[in-house]
């Protein structure tokens, strides 16, 4: 005889496809009625004209096609309702009701994300190119990992992984980051009309970037990278405030005027106590026929790390992003390869281990 149980049992590796969880647990399956070998089985969206639709049609349907002495079925689909909505953010939020104020998870002491800070002195140096670059990298060796574009005046990063005018999927007041390259991305041009410039100061800073992790679904993840506006300014205070606990990367050129002006932001990371994992240097050389030609000068990155008694972890070589057109290095190139062996250096340093155990 089928059973309800038997039904939500099927049904239960069913995931929304945008949050990765059981339908089940989400309490997206409405409704199960039975009437001998036939069932009625209703599921409800969080919103109406949600785009991922078919998909949850189809698996919902392969699903319950498994059940043993079900016939048949009739599929439903249909919307949440308010009450049905907040239920679905409150297993988000991991079973905190909404109107309780409390430090979003990934702010807790005892998280498990570690906090990587991408900082320089300059602009133009390719902090951002390193951040992105680095996220995939970290990504495509197993990690779960997500950014922060910080970098609120020059926000950069959705051009850099080409995610267009691709926005996040709002569920009410929750937000779910953008997923590029396997990279989960939240950044203030999603929510700046028309690349309007941002006039935000002090307060108001901070104030977003709490909002990025209270009101933002990031779900499990082993690194969180935070794209820094360059220099030592509001934001760069603020993270050093909200995140105690977060470490720091600092790009540099090999020119003399980009690593005096980042030794400045690595000296203020240690005089609040911020651990730097090292030095980037970006635009080390250009390499032609099998032979280095140093563009912008030798050695920067090496006398930045001496400065700040930290190590250069990599030298990334000159050369234009190819990957389907934006600005994320295929794996194969020597960019690619540099950001592969950064990825292994800084998982290592931080000693997390890679999730899918690539
Ligand atoms: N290794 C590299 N080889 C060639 N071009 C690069 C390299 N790294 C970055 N670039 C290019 O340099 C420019 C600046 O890079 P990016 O935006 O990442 O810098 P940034 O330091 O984050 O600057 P800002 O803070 O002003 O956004 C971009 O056009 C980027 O494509």
């Amino acid at each position: 005889m089928v059973t309800r149980e038997a039904i939500l049992d099927a049904l239960r590796p069913v995931q929304d496809p945008e949050v990765h969880k059981s339908i089940v647990e989400l309490g997206m399956v409405r409704n199960v009625e039975i009437t001998g070998d036939h069932a009625n089985v209703e599921v409800v969206l969080t919103i109406s004209g949600c785009p991922l639709r078919n998909k949850i049609d189809s698996d919902v349907r392969e699903a319950l096609g498994t059940v043993a002495g079900l016939k048949s079925f009739d599929l439903k689909l249909g919307t949440m309702t308010d009450e049905e909505r907040s239920k679905f953010r409150s297993v988000l939020r991991g079973g905190v009701p909404e109107d309780q104020a409390v430090t979003p998870a990934l702010l807790a002491p005892d998280t498990q994300t570690q906090f990587v800070a991408v900082a320089s002195g300059k602009g133009g140096v390719g902090k951002s190119t390193v951040t992105a670059n680095l996220a995939v990298a970290l990504a495509r060796q197993g990690y779960r990992v997500g950014i922060i574009d910080a970098d609120i005046y020059g926000f950069s990063i959705p051009g850099i992984f080409g995610i267009g005018d691709k926005k996040p999927t709002v569920i009410d007041n929750l937000l779910l980051p953008v997923v590029a390259h396997g990279v989960k991305i939240i950044s203030m041009h999603f929510f700046v009309p028309d690349n309007r410039p941002v006039i935000w100061r002090g307060p108001m800073l901070g104030k977003m970037l709490r909002n990025f992790f209270a009101e933002v679904h990031w779900g499990d993840i082993d690194v969180l990278l935070l794209d820094m506006p360059p220099g030592t300014g509001d934001m760069a205070l603020d993270i050093h405030q909200l995140l105690p606990k977060s470490k720091e990367l600092i790009v540099t050129t090999p020119q003399q005027n980009a690593t005096e002006v980042a030794a400045r932001v690595g000296t203020m990371a240690l005089q609040t106590q911020h651990q730097i994992l090292g030095v980037v240097e970006n635009m080390s050389f250009f390499e032609h026929k099998g032979e280095k030609h140093y563009i912008f000068g030798k050695g920067g990155g090496e006398r930045l790390a001496l400065e700040l008694k930290t190590e250069l972890l990599s030298q990334i070589p000159l050369g234009v992003a190819q990957e389907s057109g934006d600005g994320i290095y295929a794996p194969e190139t020597p960019q690619g390869l540099a950001y592969a062996h950064l990825a292994k250096t800084v998982g290592r340093q931080l000693e997390i281990g890679a999730t899918t155990g690539k």
